[in-house]
C-alpha cells in the first residue's frame, strides 16, 4: 500500500510520495497506470521525496512525467514539494535546499502560503539544452508540418523550446507541440512553449510538455519563456506570467544568475494505491 498527497501548482497536478518513509520501487509501466485519468490516479508528474545525496542538501526530489519518463526539474512540482515536506512536518526549514538530476533548488515557503523556488542558472550551449545545433542562437529554426517554425530554447535543468505567437488562445498547441515534442533536433525531446507578448513585464504562455501534453501551467516553461523573452530583447526582468491555470512571478537579472519563480502550492486530498 502506497500512501500519496495529490496536489497542483495552477493546476499542474501530482501525485507526491513520501519515499523516506515508505520503500517505494515504482516502474514505468507503475506510473503509467497510476498516471491514467479514467483507470488510475491521475497526474501529469509523480514527485518523489527521498533523503538527499549532497551534504547541505535537505531532501532529494525526483519527478517522473505521466509517460514514465524520468526528468530533472519541475518547478511548479518544485512549489508542492516545499508545502508537503512542511505540511507533513519533515522539516521545519523555511528555506529547504533539494538535490535533483540537474542540480539543486532553493524553495521558500512565505507567510502567504506562497513559495518562491531559486530555479538555478538557466543553460544556453546546445550541449546543454540539448539541441541537434552546433552554434548558440537566440532564433532556432526547423522545418516542421512541411513549415519553418523559428523558436528560442534554453535549459532550466529540462530543455525547453519557446515560440512567439500572436494570440495563445488560437495557437495550434496540440498539433505542433507534439510534433516539436518529438523533432529530431531535440535528442531529449523537448517542452513546447507558446507565448504571447501583452507587454514588457507580461506574457501569457501555454505549454505542451514533454511526457505529458498540455497542462494548466508549466513552472520551469514560464522560467524559460522568460529567459527566452530577455534574450530576445522583448521583456524586463521581472515579469507575470499568466498560464491556463492562474499567473506566476519570474525574476532573471541575466546570464550567470539564477531565475526566481514564485506562486502557490495547493493540497487537495490525501489517499492510497496498491499496486
Ligand atoms: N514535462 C517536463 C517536466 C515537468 C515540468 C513542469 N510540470 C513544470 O512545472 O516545470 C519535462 O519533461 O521536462
Amino acid at each position: 500500500m502506497i500512501h500519496f498527497t495529490k496536489m497542483h501548482g495552477l493546476g499542474n497536478d501530482f501525485v507526491v510520495i513520501d519515499a523516506i518513509s515508505q520503500q517505494i520501487a515504482l516502474t514505468p509501466d507503475h506510473i503509467r497506470f497510476m498516471s491514467d485519468r479514467h483507470f488510475g490516479i491521475g497526474f501529469d508528474q509523480l514527485l518523489l521525496v527521498e533523503k538527499p545525496v549532497s551534504a547541505n542538501a535537505d531532501f532529494k526530489y525526483r519527478i517522473f512525467n505521466a509517460d514514465g519518463s524520468e526528468v530533472a526539474q519541475c518547478g511548479n512540482g518544485a512549489r508542492c514539494f516545499a508545502r508537503f515536506v512542511h505540511d507533513k512536518k519533515l522539516t521545519a526549514k523555511q528555506d529547504i535546499t533539494v538535490d535533483t538530476d540537474a542540480g539543486q533548488l532553493v524553495l521558500r515557503l512565505d507567510e502567504q502560503g506562497l513559495v518562491t523556488v531559486n530555479m538555478g542558472i538557466p543553460r544556453h550551449a546546445p550541449a546543454q539544452i540539448p539541441l541537434r545545433a552546433t552554434e548558440e542562437s537566440r532564433f532556432y529554426s526547423v522545418e516542421v508540418n512541411d513549415n519553418e517554425k523559428a523558436f528560442g530554447a534554453v535549459s532550466m535543468g529540462n530543455p525547453h523550446a519557446v515560440l512567439q505567437v500572436n494570440d495563445v488562445r488560437t495557437a495550434p498547441v496540440a498539433e505542433l507541440g507534439a510534433a516539436l515534442e518529438n523533432h529530431a533536433f531535440f535528442p531529449e525531446r523537448a517542452n513546447i512553449g507558446f507565448m504571447q507578448i501583452i507587454d514588457r513585464q507580461h506574457i501569457k504562455l501555454r505549454v505542451y510538455e514533454r511526457g505529458a501534453a498540455e497542462t494548466m501551467a508549466c513552472g520551469s516553461g514560464a522560467c524559460a519563456a522568460v529567459v527566452i523573452g530577455i534574450e530576445q530583447n522583448l521583456l524586463d526582468h521581472d515579469v507575470s506570467v499568466e498560464l491556463p491555470g492562474g499567473a506566476l512571478k519570474i525574476h532573471w537579472s541575466g546570464r550567470g544568475h539564477p531565475v526566481l519563480m514564485t506562486g502557490p502550492a495547493v493540497s487537495v486530498f490525501e489517499g492510497k494505491i496498491e499496486l
